[in-house]
């Protein structure tokens, strides 16, 4: 079975958190991350992610409604494995949920999900969420142990955690970067072999991109921060065309 169907490019899935966070620094309306929701549809998006923290710092309980109601894209819900994140997935019911770390006082997402010693606990989170008709991924580190424990509790998806790649990418330190390419190749076929879908997320920008995009079992790359910064000079449309456009490139 080859990995990608060359007639169904990766997907973009743009994450529009950070519309919510310019919205929330002044309180009010604008700006509307419904309205991001739906130009980023009319620019060739294949889904939206939110990411529900607990903290509410930017996406808050009545946006997953509203954005699920205003476009007709897969909507991807992230949030931390918590009772009431549960409860609100479960009201819901979006195309997918990703499960993701948090810490209260961290600045973005830093690492991924320990999964490996935490079975019991998460396969119970995930099974009424997959009964409910969602797809589950975890979002992990590019970890051999960690591939292998999603498998076994149950998640359909994995999103591996980029981040580390890219900080090695902005501080030009070559060999890292080098080295944690690597170990997204290795963790990607793994978690392809297991059976899981393989998406990649954190950080990516248009210098980023590329190597990541290129990884073959990758169906789906999740990018927000670095696109809603890039519409401030060029409009979300354009930033988003061109991330496609580069997407593409890295797999011809
Ligand atoms: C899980 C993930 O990588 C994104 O949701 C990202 O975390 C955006 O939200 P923050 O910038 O609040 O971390
Ligand atoms: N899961 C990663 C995501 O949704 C977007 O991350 P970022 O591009 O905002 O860093």
């Amino acid at each position: 079975m080859p990995l990608t169907n060359p007639d169904t490019p990766l997907r973009l899935g743009v994450n529009i958190d950070h519309v919510a966070t310019l919205r929330n620094a002044r309180g009010g309306h604008d700006p509307d991350p419904v309205r991001a929701a739906r130009l980023a549809q009319q620019a060739g998006a294949d889904g939206i992610t939110l990411h529900l923290r607990e903290d509410r710092r930017h996406i808050v309980d009545a946006d997953l409604p509203a954005v699920m109601s205003a476009v007709t894209l897969p909507i991807n819900l992230e949030l931390a494995a918590t009772a009431e994140m549960q409860r609100i997935a479960l009201a819901h019911k979006p195309h997918a949920v990703c499960i993701v770390p948090e810490r209260r006082e961290e600045r973005t997402t830093e690492g991924g999900l320990e999964v490996a010693g935490d079975d019991n606990r998460l396969r119970d989170f995930i099974a009424p969420l997959r009964e409910a008709g969602s797809r589950v991924s975890l979002f992990i580190a590019p970890d051999e142990a960690q591939v292998e424990a999603a498998a076994r509790v149950g998640a359909q998806v994995v999103e591996l955690h980029v981040g580390a790649y890219c900080e090695y990418c902005a501080d030009g330190n070559d060999a890292a970067r080098t080295a944690e390419l690597r170990r997204l190749i290795v963790a990607a076929a793994l978690a392809h072999d297991l059976g899981l879908e393989v998406h990649a997320g954190h950080g990516l920008n248009f210098d980023n991109v590329g190597p990541i995009a290129a990884i073959p079992e990758l169906v789906e790359l999740n990018i927000g921060h670095f696109l809603i910064g890039e519409a401030v000079f060029v409009g979300l449309e354009a930033a988003i065309r061109e991330m496609r456009r580069q997407m593409n490139l890295a797999r011809m």
